[in-house]
């Protein structure tokens, strides 16, 4: 990459007991990229970007993330990044705002800029009355994409989605990837997984992981060429499954 580097990730890997879910990766991503990061279930997607949020102690290498190692300085890596899952998001038993002003509290922002920030977000989202629905109550679409803004709500530099589309249809999944381009324009990096391989068309670049390992990292256009396939999908298959 010729941009700045704000993931710089250095033979990481973590083990439990004798295996190995995270074999020495080596990789950086660069300031405002989208990076998709593929692999089959189990590849070890979850287990490496866990290490690279700080919630989980690699067990040898380093990963350095928003300026910050992720080994020694934690905290700091979590106030710098967002991250949205499809398994941890909103709850679904406060309304929008409820969560909005939740969520702002737990990113240490003022009540003022919470107030502020909610009612630039319910604009942007097109929200209007919805504001004050139960998210329990909204279609998976809008969720998603609400979950998106919340993680956004302190101006992290890194987004980390993991799996942010699941379920959802095309067009929606199309909507919330206009979201994410807004976002990477500002300059916000995406580090995203995801088992949609249009998706992966959509990234600068994408890694494919197989067995721990990275086995693949570039553009779609150069991954293609490579494999001398014409889809992502195609790509995939051949190195997550190895089918021909
Ligand atoms: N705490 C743990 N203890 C033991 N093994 C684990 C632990 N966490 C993950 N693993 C194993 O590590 C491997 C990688 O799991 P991981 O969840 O990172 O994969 P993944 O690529 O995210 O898969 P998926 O797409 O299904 O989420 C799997 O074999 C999993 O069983």
């Amino acid at each position: 990459m010729n941009k700045e580097n704000i993931i710089t990730v250095k033979n990481l890997t973590k083990t439990f007991g004798d295996f190995t879910a995270v074999d020495k990766l080596t990789f950086e991503v660069g300031k405002g990229e989208v990076f998709g990061f593929l692999g089959a279930n189990g590849a070890g997607k979850t287990t490496a970007m866990k290490m690279l949020i700080g919630i989980s102690k690699p067990t040898q290498g380093h990963a350095n993330v928003a300026g910050f190692d992720v080994l020694t300085h934690a905290e700091q890596v979590k106030m710098n990044i967002g991250y949205m899952s499809q398994r941890f998001s909103l709850y679904n038993d406060l309304t929008i705002k409820e969560n909005i002003t939740f969520f702002g509290g737990i990113y240490g922002l003022t009540a003022s800029t919470i107030r502020a920030k909610s009612k630039a977000l319910i604009d942007e989202l097109g929200l209007g009355k919805m504001a004050d629905f139960l998210v329990g109550s909204l279609p998976l679409g809008w969720k998603q994409k609400v979950a998106f803004s919340v993680a956004l709500l302190h101006n992290p530099k890194i987004i980390f989605l993991d799996e942010p589309t699941g379920g959802v249809d095309p067009i929606t999944r199309r909507q919330f990837w206009e979201m994410i381009y807004r976002e990477a324009n500002r300059g916000v990096t995406i580090f995203v997984t995801t088992h949609y391989m249009d998706e992966a068309e959509y990234c600068d670049r994408v890694s494919i992981m197989v067995a721990g390992k990275i086995e693949a990292l570039d553009t779609p256009k150069n991954l293609k060429e490579q494999y001398q396939v014409d889809s992502m999908n195609k790509v995939f298959l051949k190195l997550a499954r190895n089918v021909d």
